[in-house]
């Protein structure tokens, strides 16, 4: 965000008014005249505006801030008594957004400020145009708007966002995000993730004071950040966990795909385009190890390496992130390298216990206590089976309880024979 006063723009236009004055105004009155136009001049003087452009310098992603302005204003449209709007669909619904050189006046404390979208054109790549929103407001009113009413934006544009549904999944891939951002309409919330209770409060505890944690990180001097390692075999919920993280933080989330990154600064290109409120996700992380330390020039970027990145580019940024590193054996991992302060937190995800059946049991049937539970429990004492297997036998018989339970102890009979 950019912050720079109109004055000298007026002092210009100052200087010019001079020069027609002499040329143009007899002598007599231009003494009235430079008169009249000083306190044109101080009273314009006191405006100040603010820059808000869509990109930051070496930046693909658009602004946190901009983001934000762009939903709070969407949100006012209505009732600004503007006289034409931008329709577009965002998230497969109807979004409206200001239309260029509109202005739209807000009120807020009692203080009028007024907003204007414009764009740049560079004469030579039109296809690059940039957005940018301008805010002018009287020069007295500065300190408010830049410690209460830019944040109040930012906490109203979340609140809008939280009361729409869609959180976005961006991939990224070789350093970009691909070519399309997917809506993440992965309905899994902690109420239908079936994991031991006590693990499940623990992380949604730890989640939240994660993110009203804004003063508490920066009392104590650290990136607001958090990591988590999620390590389970396949189908015992990780990517679940993740979508239930994302929804419950009302935060995108971006996959980043590592394994064809091979430089340093390509690495750090992807990590400064991700915005804050995030969930970083590396995937199978494990594989990025390089446990033959050998450094050849064409070395896949490693695990250690990426850590240390993420320590030096985030250290001193005031955003909140989370980051989520997943992997299917945390045996084969170098322990040093999962520190404290790097990952805070490290979930395992188990195969199904009788506890999580009981969710799923009431997820996908609905039923709270059967006869056949006994026997399911000792079952699931002697088998490994994860979660996705006891989902899919409860799916297939769903409008009959006892049918789909017994399907599944026969399933897991079976599996216990082999
Ligand atoms: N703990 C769980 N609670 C509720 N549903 C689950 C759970 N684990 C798995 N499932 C069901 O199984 C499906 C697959 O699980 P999921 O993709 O989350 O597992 P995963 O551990 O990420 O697997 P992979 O390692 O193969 O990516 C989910 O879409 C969900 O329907």
């Amino acid at each position: 965000m950019l912050t720079r006063s109109v004055a000298n723009d007026v002092l210009t236009v100052g200087k010019e008014l001079r020069t027609l004055a002499d040329e143009f105004i007899p002598r007599e009155y231009q003494d009235y005249y430079l008169h009249e136009m000083k306190k044109l001049l101080v009273n314009k003087d006191s405006e100040f505006a603010i820059v808000i452009d869509e990109y930051q310098p070496q930046s693909n992603s658009p602004d946190q801030m901009f983001k934000a302005v762009e939903t709070y204003l969407g949100s006012k449209l209505n009732e600004s008594g503007i006289r034409s709007l931008n329709v577009c669909i965002n998230k497969e619904s109807l979004a409206v957004r200001m239309n260029e050189n509109e202005e739209i006046i807000d009120e807020f404390d009692g203080i009028q400020v007024k907003w204007r979208l414009a764009t740049d054109i560079e004469p030579r790549e039109p296809q690059s145009a940039s957005k940018r929103y301008e805010l002018t407001f009287h020069n007295r009113h500065r300190l408010m708007i830049l410690e209460s009413y830019l944040p109040y934006i930012l906490d109203r544009s979340d609140e809008i966002k939280a009361g729409e549904s869609g959180l976005t999944l961006h991939m990224i891939n070789n350093g970009y995000p691909g070519p399309k951002n997917i809506v993440l309409d992965n309905p899994m919330t902690f109420e239908t993730l079936a994991m031991e209770p006590e693990l499940k409060k623990s992380i949604v505890e730890d989640l939240n004071n994660f993110k009203n944690g804004k003063e508490y990180y920066r009392r104590i001097g650290k990136a607001w950040k958090r990591g988590y390692l999620i390590e389970g075999p396949s189908g015992t919920g990780k990517s679940s966990l993740i979508a239930s993280m994302a929804n419950h933080l009302n935060y995108d989330i971006y996959d980043v795909v590592l394994t064809d990154v091979d430089s340093e600064s390509l690495l750090k290109s992807i990590l400064l385009q991700i915005p804050s409120k995030s969930i970083l996700v590396f995937e199978d992380f494990d594989q990025l190890q390089n446990p033959t330390g050998d450094d050849k020039p064409s070395q896949k970027t490693t695990f250690s390496r990426l850590l240390n990145i993420m320590d030096g580019i985030w250290s001193c940024s005031g955003e909140q992130r989370v980051f989520v590193f997943t992997t299917k054996c945390a045996d084969k991992l170098d322990q040093t390298l999962l520190r404290a302060g790097r990952v805070d937190m490290h979930i395992h995800m188990s195969y199904c216990t009788f506890s999580a059946f009981k969710q799923l049991a009431f997820s996908y049937l609905e039923v709270e206590e059967h006869k056949l539970f006994e026997r399911i429990e000792e079952l699931l004492e002697h088998v490994n089976v994860t979660p996705a297997d006891v989902a899919g036998e409860l799916m297939m018989c769903r409008n009959d309880a006892t049918m789909s339970l017994e399907n599944l102890v026969a399933y897991l009979d079976k599996k216990i024979s082999l």
